[in-house]
């Protein structure tokens, strides 16, 4: 099976090119630079000639924040990149992976979001994300749409690492107490997304094109996710004590953020696929000791 990767040098590109050597599949991973998927003739002509059997789309404007203010390149690359890639996608016969967010969710609900909850999105990043979903369910019979959660990795720009790195230059680490979800790891999410791929080419059901949920296991605040990453990086020594402040969405100013709960249920996923959830708690271990490799290596 060869599967085609789109936005590979991201946090979960990243993880999904190294999920995919791992397990030996042949994989072509293509960054922005290489393919920009709002250029539907690009997406069209690399399709055509690669011939893929599955394409996961890790390219995406994920800046929750920014998204308000750049609603047109946000929509431009979540929504339409999104279509291009579903219509490449069926003109090859190519199954496509369409990586979407909690964030199509309001967050108001008190229990998990399952796959027969109504999507309600509000902010332009969430509805960017459900209107690429509705894209690609519309143009592409073969796929599958995978929402996730607090994603994080020792690459890239995200909560965990912009709390560690505060945390290694000794500086207090603020985290929201009214935002509830999942944090997941992209090694993880990575595994589960290559996991789906090979059930789904060994055609062992003849119909697993469909909507999931995966996060890793345990609901948290952004403020006991910080805690933890604090206390994971002070025992494996990349950091010394520092203090973590519980804060409230509305302290933070230059945003327009809310108390939300976006716990997403995997259920769904392990009686179709098998797959089980892992714990967070463990790929935090995992990212720890990348970065300290990276420091070796450096
Ligand atoms: N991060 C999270 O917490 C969550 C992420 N997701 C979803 O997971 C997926 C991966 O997210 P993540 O890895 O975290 O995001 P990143 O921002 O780390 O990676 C996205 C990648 O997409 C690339 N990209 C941007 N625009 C284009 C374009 N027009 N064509 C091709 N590539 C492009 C970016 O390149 P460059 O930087 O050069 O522009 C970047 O490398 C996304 O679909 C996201 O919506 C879902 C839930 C949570
Ligand atoms: C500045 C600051 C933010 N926060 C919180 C509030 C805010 O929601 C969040 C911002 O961190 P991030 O930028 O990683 O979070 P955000 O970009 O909102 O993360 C989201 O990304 C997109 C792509 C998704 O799909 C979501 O699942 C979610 O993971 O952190 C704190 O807890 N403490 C702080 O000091």
């Amino acid at each position: 099976m060869k599967v085609l990767i789109t936005g590979a040098r991201g946090q979960v590109g990243t993880a999904l090119t190294a999920a995919c050597t791992e397990v030996g599949i042949q994989h072509l991973g293509l960054g922005h630079r290489e393919l920009d998927i709002t250029d539907g003739a690009a997406v069209q002509a690399v399709l055509a000639r690669e011939r893929p059997d599955f394409v996961i789309n890790a390219a995406a404007f994920s800046d929750v924040a920014v998204a308000q203010g750049e609603a047109n390149l946000c929509y431009a690359i979540n929504r339409d990149g999104a279509a291009n890639l579903a219509q490449a996608c069926e003109a090859v016969g190519a199954g496509l992976l369409y990586l979407s967010s909690d964030y199509v969710f309001d967050g108001l609900q008190a229990r998990p979001y399952t796959e027969k909850d109504k999507p309600n999105p509000r902010n332009v990043y969430g509805n960017s994300k459900l209107e690429g979903e509705e894209a690609v369910r519309e143009y592409c019979s073969r796929h599958l749409v995978l929402r996730t959660s607090w994603v994080f990795s020792a690459e890239g720009n995200n909560f965990f690492m912009r709390s560690l790195e505060r945390a290694m230059s000794g500086q207090p680490v603020k985290g929201v107490n009214d935002q509830i979800s999942c944090p997941t790891w992209a090694g993880h999410l990575a595994i589960v997304c290559v996991a789906m791929l090979q059930q789904v080419h060994c055609n062992i059901e003849p119909n697993l094109w469909g909507t999931y949920h995966y996060s890793d296991r345990g609901a948290t605040t952004r403020y006991e996710f910080a805690r933890t990453i604090v206390a994971q990086a002070v025992q494996a020594g990349l950091a010394s004590e520092t203090q973590v402040q519980a804060i409230e969405s509305a302290d933070l100013q230059n945003r327009a953020e809310e108390a939300r709960q976006s716990v997403l249920s995997s259920d769904h996923l392990f009686f179709t696929f098998g797959i089980r959830q892992r714990g967070w708690r463990q790929g935090l271990k995992s990212a720890l000791e990348a970065v300290r490799q990276g420091q070796r290596a450096a």
